[in-house]
């Protein structure tokens, strides 16, 4: 069965169709790409399957389970968990705390325990310290673990990004453009933690990347939309390769 299943999806903004029937189903363990123009809608299909946007159409299903009812902060318990273009993390906290942050939607106690400090307060505390302390390790973080985020280059807090979305342990990672201003050596260090979350973590990776070089490298299937439509499904080659996308880059930018 398939880990995400979109079906037919469509949103408007005003006139402005900006998802307009699409459809695609993502297999446990695979990496996908969603690439397309500037204002393909790229972004909005993210925003609806994580929940921020309510869809005028259609369904998404993940592990089986109708999620088009449910809130953002519901998904992330199924987990389901995403990165932000614009990186969404606190400038004046460290990194160990903007990954203890991260795991907030984890908490299975409520105020009164905390306030009593309970066993099983405790026992939670130590849960989320040690997940966390598995994302520094895996992402290599352990030299900027308690320093600001506000001080670091932006490589660095790309990588915080792509932890603070780990932290919650994860089945489903959506990484909204996860090279986007980064390096041609800090893209190839993010194609090798692509790999690895889905060799060393086991999980199913969807993202959204204007970068060909990392798409080909590390993606499965790519879809490529245009004007909030599917143009083409397949693999990097096939995708790139397809008359109507070569046709939807002409005079934007180009899929090679
Ligand atoms: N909240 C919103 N309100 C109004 N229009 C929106 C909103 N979000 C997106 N749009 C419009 O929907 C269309 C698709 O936008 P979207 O951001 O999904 O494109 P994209 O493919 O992610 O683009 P980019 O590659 O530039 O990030 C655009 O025309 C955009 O202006």
């Amino acid at each position: 069965m398939s880990l995400l299943q979109v079906e037919d999806l469509a949103i408007q903004f005003g006139g402005v169709r900006a998802v307009d029937g699409v459809s695609f189903a993502v297999e446990p363990g695979e990496v996908f790409a969603i690439i397309g123009p500037n204002g393909a809608g790229k972004s909005t299909i993210f925003n609806l399957i994580s929940r921020i946007y309510q869809p005028s159409q259609g369904r998404i299903r993940f592990d089986g389970r109708d999620i088009t009812g449910l809130r953002a902060h519901e998904i992330a318990g199924l987990g389901i968990a995403r990165t932000f273009q614009n990186i969404e993390l606190f400038d004046h906290s460290t990194v160990l705390d903007n990954l203890l942050m991260g795991r907030h939607s984890h908490r299975s106690t409520n105020f009164v325990e905390d306030i009593l400090f309970l066993p099983k307060v405790r026992r939670a505390e130590r849960a989320h310290r040690e997940r966390v302390e598995q994302v520094i390790e895996f992402l290599e973080l352990e030299a900027y673990r308690n320093k600001m985020i506000a001080g670091l280059p932006y490589g660095v807090r790309k990588v915080v990004e792509i932890g603070r979305a780990l932290a919650i342990g994860p089945r489903l990672i959506l990484l909204d453009e996860p090279a986007s201003g980064l390096s041609v050596e800090e893209t190839r260090e993010v194609a090798f933690w692509i790999e690895d979350m889905r060799r060393d973590m086991g999980l199913t990776v969807v993202m959204v990347e204007h970068d060909m070089s990392l798409v080909t490298r590390v993606c499965d299937r790519v879809l490529a939309v245009a004007n909030g439509r599917p143009l083409a499904l397949g693999s990097p080659a096939e995708v790139q390769a397809n008359r109507d996308v070569k046709a939807a880059y002409l005079g934007t930018e180009t899929a090679a």
